[in-house]
């Protein structure tokens, strides 16, 4: 159905100098949908992810998120939807309770729907102990927690994750999931890059880039039968194997 398409892209490049980061992507992902947006290290996911949310500008190709053109409505785009990255994502030296409060703002809640919703959150996360508990002195696996409820906190209509679970245990990364699973049963869109292979059979679909391009795109099913693998983990290295660009960073 046209109107449940909430990421459409066609072509989309990102030229770099004559280095092409990401070269003519195309695809569509569905309202509620997990999904899974691999590829080697370097081979484009953080550009690409970059022009989705509006940050960076393509040098080629069109197409809507959440509705609004990537090329015209940037801002009305960065309204609407939630980021969340391994790198940069709560304030350290703020309480978990003035951390929720200040993202809450940036996404535009009033005062009262930020205190109803911040007594809500901590109720649900079990969390209500830690209200006054720097950020800094949380264990990994809370802070992701926290970082991704914070970023869903204004009920967007698409979350980027960046590699949302990186240094935590599988079991910590499984009650990530489960916090995933209920944003989509909610409505909301997740998309998320990993290097868990584990984590990309939990995804709907997922597509896997190879220098730049596209290489495969379809459920973790499908793609198994397709590429004739046991696992995702056998997909990946039997796509992966086709890079010629190498990025260690
Ligand atoms: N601002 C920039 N200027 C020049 N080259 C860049 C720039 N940003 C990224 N690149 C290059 O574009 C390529 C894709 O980088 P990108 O960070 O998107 O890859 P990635 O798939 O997200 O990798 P990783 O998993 O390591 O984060 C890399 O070769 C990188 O060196």
């Amino acid at each position: 159905m046209e109107s449940d398409i909430v990421i459409n892209v066609s072509g989309l490049t990102k030229k770099f100098g004559n280095f092409t980061a990401v070269d003519r992507i195309s695809f569509d992902v569905r309202k509620g949908e997990v999904f899974g947006f691999l590829g080697a290290n370097g081979a484009g996911k953080t550009t690409a992810m970059q022009m989705l949310c509006g940050i960076s500008k393509p040098t080629s190709g069109k197409g809507t998120v959440a509705g609004y053109d990537i090329l015209k409505e940037n801002e009305k785009i960065k309204r609407s939807i939630g980021y969340m990255s391994q790198r940069f994502s709560l304030y350290e030296d703020l309480k978990v309770w003035e951390n929720i409060r200040l993202f809450g703002g940036i996404y535009g809640l009033t005062d009262k729907e930020i205190k109803e919703k911040t007594d809500e959150l901590l109720h649900r996360l079990r969390f209500e102990s830690e209200r006054n508990t720097l950020v800094k002195s949380l264990p990994l696996g809370w802070k992701q927690k926290l970082a991704f409820s914070v970023a869903v906190f204004h009920t967007p209509q698409i979350v980027f994750l960046d590699e949302p679970t990186g240094g935590v245990d599988p079991a910590m990364r499984r009650q990530f999931w489960e916090m995933i699973y209920e944003a989509s049963d909610r409505g909301i869109t997740v998309f998320v890059t990993t290097h868990y292979m584990d984590e990309a059979e939990y995804c709907h679909r997922v597509s896997i880039m190879v220098d730049g391009r596209i290489e495969t795109l379809d459920s973790p099913g499908n793609l198994k039968e397709i590429h004739q693998a046991e696992s995702m983990d056998e997909v990946f290295r039997k796509l992966a194997r086709k890079a010629t660009r190498m990025d260690n960073g």
